[in-house]
């Protein structure tokens, strides 16, 4: 197993498998790499199928016991359930994904071996979607979040990112995976580090105060230390789990953070925020990933806000400070 410098021990792994999406939210991170890029052009930056699965049998040996495939959209890899059926045995499979293209092939991403996966969706209402997601598909989504359910890629979580827009749809949010079993609610606070425009944000403190009043029990998880309220349904027969993701300005965060993440294109990197840090593989050969690997986690700093520091704008900025040193 390899442990960084803070004793954070590499448990899991994020792999963008494609900078390409079919949506265009407005608050997109695209996991820290500027903007996404239309579904159609030429994919040819992409790590191929036998890259991602050679990586994955490499962290294998490392201990490795969970991935979560991201992007850009994920699903638009035709060879996904080919990445997920040579995943090594053991390891935790997982995805993200907006959910357009889960009708059809949701099933088949089951059999290939997917633990379960996740779906954005931030409102409950087709208006509401198209302004964050720029899209029409606000059906496909609910269609793609029942053929996971039913496909047994359970749970599925609802990834909503609670900023200026969506911040009113929380409560019909809650209530709605209260009330369908099957479904949990990630509120992911907006990041405006790499996405720009601070003033979208909310106070997430505000939210967790309003959860505790909602919740028969809360927990804390392992992972980031995010807490988990589970909120009884209306008729209280039932109860729905809502985690709070909240990275922003938490060292608490940080601290519980136990992956490194690799973009599309076989850069690793210690963190979501940094991008100063992208390391190639190489020719992706696997004493190429072992190397860069332990570099990578070698490399890892206690917390993102010693290189991302706000300016008097309260824009984020990098801290000059910070990369001379
Ligand atoms: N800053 C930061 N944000 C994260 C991190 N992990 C997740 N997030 C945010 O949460 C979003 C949703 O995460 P998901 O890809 O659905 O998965 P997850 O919540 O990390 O993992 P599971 O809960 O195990 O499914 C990410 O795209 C980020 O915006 C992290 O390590 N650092
Ligand atoms: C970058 S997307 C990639 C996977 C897939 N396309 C999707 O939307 O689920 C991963 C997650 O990041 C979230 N996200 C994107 N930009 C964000 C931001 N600025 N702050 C917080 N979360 C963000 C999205 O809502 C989504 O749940
Ligand atoms: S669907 Fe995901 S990758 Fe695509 S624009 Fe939205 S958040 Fe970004
Ligand atoms: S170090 Fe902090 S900001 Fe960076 S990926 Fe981990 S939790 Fe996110």
């Amino acid at each position: 197993m390899l442990v960084d410098g803070f004793g954070r021990e590499l448990t899991g792994v994020r792999v963008s498998l494609t900078d390409r999406c079919n949506f265009d939210c407005v608050y997109c991170h695209n996991e820290g790499l500027g903007d996404t890029r239309g579904p159609m052009e030429p994919a040819d930056d992409e790590m191929g199928t036998d890259d991602v699965v050679r990586f994955l049998e490499v962290v294998a040996e490392f201990g490795v016991g969970k991935v979560k495939f991201t992007g850009g959209e994920p699903m638009l890899r035709e060879d996904l359930e080919e990445i997920v059926r040579r995943a090594p045995d053991g390891m935790e499979t997982s995805l993200t994904t907006n959910g357009t293209f889960l009708p059809g092939r949701a099933e088949a991403l089951c059999e290939a071996g997917l633990d379960r996966v996740n779906v954005s969706q931030d409102a409950l209402d087709p208006t509401a979607f198209e302004d964050v997601t720029q899209s029409t598909q606000y059906d496909a989504v609910l269609e793609g979040v029942q053929a996971a359910v039913d496909a047994g890629l359970t749970p599925v979580k609802l990834n909503m990112v609670v900023f200026e827009q969506t911040a009113g749809y929380v409560p019909e949010m809650v209530d709605h995976v209260a009330a369908n079993e099957g479904l949990q609610l990630q509120l992911i606070e907006y990041m405006p580090e790499l996405a720009g425009r601070p003033e979208w944000a909310v106070d997430i403190d505000r939210v967790h105060g309003w959860l505790e009043e909602q919740a028969d029990r809360i927990e804390h998880r392992e992972m980031h230390d995010r807490r988990r309220y589970w909120v009884p349904d209306d008729d209280g027969d039932g109860e729905g789990m809502v985690e709070i993701v909240d990275p922003v300005g938490n060292e608490e965060f940080c601290a519980n953070c136990h992956r490194v993440r690799v973009t599309h294109e076989g850069y690793l990197k210690g963190c979501l925020n940094r991008n100063d840090d992208l390391k190639p593989m190489g020719e992706m050969t696997k004493p190429d990933i072992r190397e860069t690997l332990r570099e990578t986690v070698e490399d890892r700093v206690p917390y993102y806000g010693e290189y991302m520091i706000r300016d008097d704008d309260g824009d984020w900025v990098i801290n000059e400070e910070y990369i001379g040193a």
